[in-house]
């Protein structure tokens, strides 16, 4: 059957966008990438090539560094890292068509978190991921699709990655329909081997993963700990039980259904083994982190629920402190 996304673009070739483009080109889908650099020059001359648990993919993709050589495109998985957005979402015009879909693929709290909710919250900006309304203001809200990816793949050279986890992918529409254009990029993401859900409660998925990138990835920055140590050591693991009680207390605040055993979370947390998180891995690397979609959101929800996440806010500090003084 032939794909109703036959216009693919992959936006940043880093772990995640080589992931999903080796997946979906392997299953038959022409697919486009948008990246920079000795990237970009890889993936021309060698394709994507990604080694997961069902072995070793390498397929022949297109890459451009100019989103217009690339036009109009049916849907585009934006793979960047959430401090990359704003320098990046304003120039992606000419990609969007009147029905391109976008699927954010990007940890933390959406900039687009309020857009379709009703009542107190309805259409409000989160400041903490777009402060000056860029990103409300580049794309029309219409176009998105929710997305929440627990996927682990790190890059090992330009274009080439690796990813030792069972893939899952989990969508929604950011009104919450089950809408027909959301059970097509399910169908396909399937369709290339990768778990994929769609859900009429996309939020409640994205507490779940910003909990999980909560509790550990600061942490990591601050101590340098794996995730088996960050939840297995009693004084860590406390640490980030505390962290967790205050973010599950305002995403219930936020009506969000998260179906977290603490206890249980945390032992999980402790069996994922001498896993980085992706957060120390680019404060190794010097790169920019992740901490306003993953926590400084967070306490801007919280705060205007009236809750005050002291532990959460002492540890995203003391991670802040620790990139600014991150020796050469
Ligand atoms: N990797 C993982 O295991 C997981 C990642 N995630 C989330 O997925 C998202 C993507 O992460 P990940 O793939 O790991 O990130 P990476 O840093 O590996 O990849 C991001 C890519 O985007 C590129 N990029 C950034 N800005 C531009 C630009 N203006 N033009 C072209 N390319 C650009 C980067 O290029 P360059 O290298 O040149 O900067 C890089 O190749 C993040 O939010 C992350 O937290 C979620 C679950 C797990
Ligand atoms: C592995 C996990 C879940 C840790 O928070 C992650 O998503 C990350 O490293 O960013």
């Amino acid at each position: 059957m032939s794909s109703p996304f036959p216009r693919l673009c992959i936006v940043g070739a880093g772990a995640i966008g080589c992931t999903l483009a080796a997946r979906l080109g392997t299953s038959g889908q022409p697919v486009s990438l948008l990246a920079r650099g000795n990237t970009l020059a890889a993936l021309r001359e060698q394709g994507v090539r990604l080694t997961d648990l069902d072995g070793t993919h390498q397929v022949a993709v297109r890459a451009e560094a100019d989103c217009a050589a690339l036009g109009e495109q049916d849907l585009i998985f934006l793979c960047v890292k959430a401090p990359a957005l704003a320098g990046l979402l304003p120039g992606l015009a000419p990609l969007i068509g009147p029905e391109t879909v976008v699927v954010p693929v990007v940890n933390g709290v959406p900039w687009w978190y309020f857009h379709g909710e009703t009542g107190r919250f309805a259409n409000e900006r989160v400041e903490a991921v777009d402060p000056d309304g860029t990103l409300a203001a580049a794309l029309d809200p219409a176009h998105l699709l929710g997305c929440v990816v627990f996927i682990t793949a790190e890059v090992e050279a330009p274009g080439t990655v690796r990813s030792g986890n069972p893939h899952l992918m989990i969508l929604g529409e950011p009104d919450n329909r089950l809408s027909p254009r959301l059970e097509q990029v399910r169908a396909l993401i399937e369709g290339a081997g990768i778990e994929a859900r769609a859900t009429d409660r996309i939020r409640d998925q994205l507490w779940t993963k910003i909990i999980a990138n909560l509790t550990s990835n600061p942490l990591s920055v601050v101590t340098g700990a794996t995730l088996e140590e960050i939840y297995g050591e009693p004084e860590l693991r406390q640490v980030a039980g505390k962290i967790l009680h205050e973010a599950l207390l305002t995403a219930a605040a936020y009506g969000a259904r998260v179906s977290i055993d603490p206890q249980s979370f945390l032992d999980l947390g402790a069996g994922m083994g001498a896993v980085r998180t992706s957060m120390l891995q680019d404060h190794e690397a010097g790169r920019p982190l992740e901490l306003a979609a993953i926590g400084d959101a967070v306490l801007e929800l919280a705060g205007y629920q009236g809750l005050a996440m002291p532990v959460t806010r002492d540890i995203l500090t003391l991670a802040r402190c620790r990139s600014r003084h991150r020796p050469a």
